[in-house]
């Protein structure tokens, strides 16, 4: 795959593969185009924020913090951009050196320019009583925690509480994982404006948290030739909407998909009526449940079909979903073996994957099977499986993950990064904390559960689909959550499984471009 077709709010790219688009791009315009369309956007977001601040931009006091490449030469020439607006514009220069046309600009234009020595007092002033605070110390040129004297005046921004707008990506992240390597060495942003893709780093890991409220610019590169190990597909809702359609005239409910459910257990009912609950809302036309709680589901959802007995007597799905709640012991160990046998789809989430990582047997034929698998850890249980904990670079452990077993991982967190083992890679990145509630991950498990069913209904998945739906699954979640978070109330897993069609509605909503 490349990324035909992708927008820049939905690309996230790699360093290496941003280098080359923008070389490519580059090749085709007059010099400084590419630089000129970034300061302009960033000029628009800076203004847009001193209106929010202090009610307009003339007279308006902005710092910019000013690094040694291309990402100090955004800021400057934005930063002339304002000055020419009526903003005191000063550049705090923290590097050796630094891009002379933009200090040019600025000057040209009004602005000041100074060379910043670690301590120097007029510097901390100028930015402790700022409006705006621009950060074009590092951008994907950055490596590793900031240095002196910009790690310093990062700290007196964040002491101070001025607003602050990042160029590109908030300094002192790692552009491809959001690992911060020194959490007193980086910027903390209200917003940033990121230039032609998103970086993972925007997303994930430390660096999501200081990215603030994140926009998007398209400068005009192109994704075309972007390879799959380099892209990650950010789901938003114009993306999910199209996988979202709601059924046809001549649709019943078997055409619609049926999905199955072996969730909970006598100890853990919870589990079941949870997992049900977002199978109940994922597409499917039908909900089979088979397991221990099966009183409990038709108690709460008279619409399932609920038996005891084993996944392979429950009839034919068009996929299975086996894990949460239902324990390790034999029958359960029973369930996912019965559950792989069959060559539907299957999911397989928390206790399932607790005994793939405990049983090799169960491990074998997980891996050997020939329909889709589909695999929903956290982090703990993603540990177990890989034999060694996710660590900072989310994105390449999950693909890897997904390699050696051959199965589409989904890796929860307050983002979720999922992957096909051919390495096809999405990310859904919208979801509120308030998600993080006791068994909000049942209800997941049953929403993707039903959407990769009534996907297979209609055409068998393979891999990459899969791992697409999972994304869309996760999205969708992410709404809900938000949903039923909304206006400030608490939250609890069965407020986001009701919180569903809400959700779903709202992504069908939106209208893609
Ligand atoms: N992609 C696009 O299409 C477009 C990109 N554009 C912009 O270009 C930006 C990338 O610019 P860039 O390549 O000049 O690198 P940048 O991030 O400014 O870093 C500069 C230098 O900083 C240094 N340095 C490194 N780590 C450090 C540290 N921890 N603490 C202190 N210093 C450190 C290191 O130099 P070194 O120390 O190795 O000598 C490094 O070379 C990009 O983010 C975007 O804003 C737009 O203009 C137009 C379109
Ligand atoms: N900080 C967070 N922000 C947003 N979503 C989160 C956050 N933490 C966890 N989540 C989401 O909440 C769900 C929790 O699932 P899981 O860990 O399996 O819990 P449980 O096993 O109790 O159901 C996942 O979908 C995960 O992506
Ligand atoms: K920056």
């Amino acid at each position: 795959m490349t990324g035909h077709g992708l927008r820049p709010a939905t690309a996230v790219l790699t360093v290496a593969a941003v280098r080359r688009a923008e070389a490519a791009a580059m090749a085709e315009l007059p010099e400084g185009a590419l630089m000129q369309r970034a300061a302009t956007a960033l000029a628009v977001v800076a203004g847009s924020m001193l209106r929010e601040i202090c009610g307009r931009v003339t007279g308006s006091r902005v710092v910019l913090l000013v690094g040694a490449g291309d990402n100090g030469g955004d800021a400057l020439y934005a930063g002339a951009r304002l000055a020419a607006r009526g903003a005191r514009v000063d550049a705090l220069l923290v590097a050796d050196r630094h891009h002379v046309g933009g200090a040019d600009a600025l000057r040209r234009n009004g602005g000041r320019v100074q060379v910043v020595a670690l301590g120097d007092l007029v510097a901390a002033e100028l930015v402790a009583r700022a409006d705006l605070v621009v950060d074009g110390i590092l951008g994907i040129g950055g490596r590793g925690a900031l240095r002196e004297p910009a790690a310093w005046l990062a700290a007196v921004a964040r002491e101070t509480d001025v607003a602050v707008l990042a160029v590109d990506l908030p300094s002192g992240v790692d552009a491809d994982t959001g690992a911060v390597a020194d959490a007193d060495a980086v910027v903390h942003a209200d917003r940033t404006v990121a230039f032609g893709c998103l970086k993972a780093g925007l997303l994930l890991g430390d660096g999501a948290l200081r990215t603030g409220e994140l926009a998007v610019v398209d400068i005009g590169l192109s994704f075309d030739d972007v390879a799959t190990s380099e892209l990650v597909v950010r789901i938003d809702d114009d993306s999910a909407a199209p996988l979202l359609a709601g059924p046809g005239a001549r649709d019943d409910k078997y055409t619609r998909g049926v999905v199955g459910v072996s969730a909970g257990s006598e100890a853990y009912p919870g589990a079941a009526v949870l997992a049900t609950a977002g199978a109940r809302h994922g597409l499917a036309g039908y909900v089979r449940y088979a397991g221990h709680a099966h009183e409990q589901v038709v108690a709460h959802w008279p619409d399932v079909v609920a038996r005891p007995g084993r996944v392979a007597d429950a009839g034919r799905t068009q996929c299975w979903v086996v894990g949460s709640g239902r324990g390790l012991d034999e029958d359960a160990r029973g369930a996912v073996l019965d559950a792989a046998a069959l060559d539907v789809p299957l999911l397989l989430d928390a206790d399932a994957l607790t005994l793939m990582a405990d049983d090799a047997d169960v491990r074998a034929a997980v891996v050997a099977r020939s329909g889709v698998t589909v695999l929903t850890p956290h982090a703990g249980e993603f540990a177990r499986l890989a034999g060694v904990p996710v660590g900072e670079d989310r994105v390449a452990a999950v693909r890897s993950l997904a390699a050696d077993l051959g199965a589409v991982v989904l890796l929860k967190g307050s983002a979720t990064v999922v992957a096909a083992p051919d390495g096809h890679a999405y990310v859904a990145a919208s979801a509120p904390p308030e998600l993080a509630t006791a068994g909000s991950g049942d209800v997941l498990a049953g929403l993707l559960g039903s959407l990769l069913a009534h996907h297979e209904a209609h055409a068998p998945l393979d891999p990459a689909r899969a791992a697409l739906l999972a994304a869309v699954a996760a999205h969708v979640h992410g709404a809900a959550g938000a949903v039923a978070a909304d206006d400030g109330r608490t939250v609890t897993a069965l407020d986001v499984a009701a919180a569903l069609p809400a959700a779903v509605a709202r992504v069908r909503r939106s209208s893609p471009e």
